[in-house]
């Protein structure tokens, strides 16, 4: 299997009007892995050699971001809506790392600590959901372990919502319901603590990586077991070849990056 890198910020979702990212929707083509990525510390940056910039390295850290004043955020606004693009999602994708056979021969692991390293990117991304979410009425914002564990607090807290972990068999302590799921190297189980939702609340879950889905519907059914409406599955980045939007069906799926 191999993933070359894109670039998109889409939705299945006709529920939220496109805002922000969503209205950028922009898609681009990336360089070879090998190609080292150099994002500039200028940044709001120009787009025209963008795909140069999107290419990532397994072997090249990424470069911390220097601090970002509120000046500098409100123009790659300004400069994203005049482009149609968005610039923080062309940032973001530079900042995702490829590590090619990893876990295993023939998976192209999409590795986000590189994106963590970068503060810039890493606060765009949290602030890209932040936008898209505030006004949703969402109670409960359900991360799956462990990479949605890192995304899900901050929005969380931003939103005003409630942060429920969906975690790895027998890690939970209290009463749990659980469910099995298939994934792109093997197969797991999730549970969430029972209790910790109520029939009714609105939610939505968050994950770093949706692959073929498996895990984001395991995710769907044990919140809709219990009453909760799910409004969206958000993720960073989308391996659109394993098709795993299709097996959400009709739940509208957000993302930011798009590893074509
Ligand atoms: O769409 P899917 O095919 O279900 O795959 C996506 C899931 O796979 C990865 O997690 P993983 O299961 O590797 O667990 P980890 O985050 O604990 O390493 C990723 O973080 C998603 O949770
Ligand atoms: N290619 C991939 N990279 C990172 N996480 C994954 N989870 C499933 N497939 C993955």
């Amino acid at each position: 299997m191999t993933h070359k890198t894109a670039l998109l910020c889409s939705t299945n979702s006709s529920s939220f009007s496109p805002t922000g990212a969503s209205a950028a929707a922009i898609r681009l083509r990336a360089g070879a892995p090998s190609t080292p990525t150099r994002i500039s510390a200028s940044f709001p940056l120009q787009l025209p050699s963008i795909s140069s910039h999107l290419s990532r390295s397994a072997t090249s850290p990424i470069r911390s971001s220097a601090s970002h004043s509120v000046g500098e955020e409100e123009e790659d606004r300004e400069m994203a809506s005049e482009d149609g693009q968005d610039l923080r999602i062309a940032r973001i994708a530079s900042a995702i790392r490829v590590i090619p056979n990893f876990p295993k021969p023939g998976i192209m692991f999409q590795d986000i600590t590189t994106l963590l390293l970068d503060t810039k990117a890493f606060k765009d991304t949290i602030d890209l959901f932040v936008e898209r979410y505030k006004d949703k009425n969402i109670s409960v914002v359900a991360g799956i372990e462990a990479r949605g564990f890192i995304f899900g607090p901050p929005i969380a807290l931003a939103i005003g919502a409630k942060f429920v972990p969906m975690r790895k068999p027998n890690k939970l302590p209290g009463e749990v319901i659980s469910e099995e799921y298939s994934l792109e190297y093997g197969t797991d189980k999730m549970e969430m603590h029972v209790g910790a939702v109520e029939a009714g609340e609105r939610a939505l879950v968050i994950d770093d990586l949706i692959a073929t889905g498996g895990t984001l519907s395991a995710a769907i059914r044990l919140l809709e077991r219990v009453g909760v409406e799910v409004v969206e599955c958000a993720c960073v980045i989308e391996l659109p070849e394993l098709k795993g939007r299709e097996r959400l069906g009709d739940k509208p799926l957000f993302v930011l990056v798009n590893a074509a």
